[in-house]
């Protein structure tokens, strides 16, 4: 099996180098990482600059590249350029904190693994629900490891999409997995305002989690309690209610926008 390995919180993150120690245990790995920090991204894709690639030789992994780009430019660069062979998985994490509910709309990570999808190739995402850096990272690892090898190798469709969020406590501690629908995380924005030298206002966005989602059968309610949160998420983003709502309606839609039916 053949894994392509990627983040968003760098190529200095401990996360994925956690994970590239407990998955070439499994499979030959290929990993392209940012050169820098690229939390918060999402689906962005870098089109108005060049994107540097530097080769990396690390011990787990067959072919590594460090790139100057967005969690989405690594797999994409990756599985259209870089990489010869066919993958069989795109992995991206271990996350620094948690993508639980509509963190995914935001997540790097989220959408590195989203960007394997879109590219034909079964994905998974993993986070760690904790902002710690010197966290362990080794059981979040060992959890995607033997997902992977019992329970998903094989039996990924090519549409897969999974979104793993692993509470941050002891292996012991883990009451179980729960499969999961995306659940709702509120945020306190908070904008720190803030003067340069020459009297320019500018902003941090700071903020953390205003209301957590008591829906039982939520990632971020399952996180809550203790157990690994499965979801598995579709990248179709079409309201089919809503096109049933304009087909019923469509001759009177039609008649009320002025155009005639030809
Ligand atoms: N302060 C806020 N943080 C937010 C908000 N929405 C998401 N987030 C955080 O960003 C990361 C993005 O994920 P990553 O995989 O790119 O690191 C996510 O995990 C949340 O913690 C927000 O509205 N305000």
């Amino acid at each position: 099996m053949k894994i392509l390995v990627t983040n968003d919180d760098g190529i200095h993150a401990r996360g994925i180098h956690a994970l590239t120690k407990e998955l070439s245990n499994i499979a030959e790995l290929y990993l392209v990482s940012p050169d820098r920090e690229r939390s918060g991204t999402g689906h962005s894709i870098t089109v108005y600059d060049p994107i540097k690639a530097v080769n990396i030789d690390l011990p787990e992994v067959k072919k590594g590249w460090v790139i100057g780009g967005t969690p989405v430019d690594c797999v994409k660069l990756a599985l259209c350029r870089l990489i010869e062979d066919d993958i069989d998985l795109v992995v991206s994490g271990i996350n620094h904190g948690a993508n639980l509910g509509t963190d995914v709309l935001y997540s790097g990570t989220v959408s590195a693994a989203a960007e394997g999808v879109v590219m034909g190739v079964p994905s998974i995402a993993v986070s760690l629900d904790s902002f710690e850096p010197e966290k362990d990272f080794s059981i979040a690892a060992k959890i995607v490891k033997n997902l992977i090898q019992k329970v998903f190798y094989n039996k990924l469709e090519k549409t897969n999409l999974l979104n793993i969020n692993v509470p941050a406590i002891s292996s012991e501690e883990i009451k179980g997995v729960h499969i999961t629908k995306l659940g709702v995380r509120n945020y306190d924005n908070l904008f720190e305002e803030r003067e340069d030298p020459r009297g320019n206002k500018y902003y941090w966005l700071g903020g953390g989690v205003k209301k957590e989602d008591q829906e039982k059968d939520s990632d971020v309610h399952a996180v809550q309690k203790g157990y690994v949160s499965i979801t598995p998420i579709n990248l179709d983003l079409t309201d089919y209610n809503l096109i049933n709502q304009f087909k019923d309606n469509y001759t009177d839609l039609i008649n009320k926008l002025g155009f005639e039916e030809n």
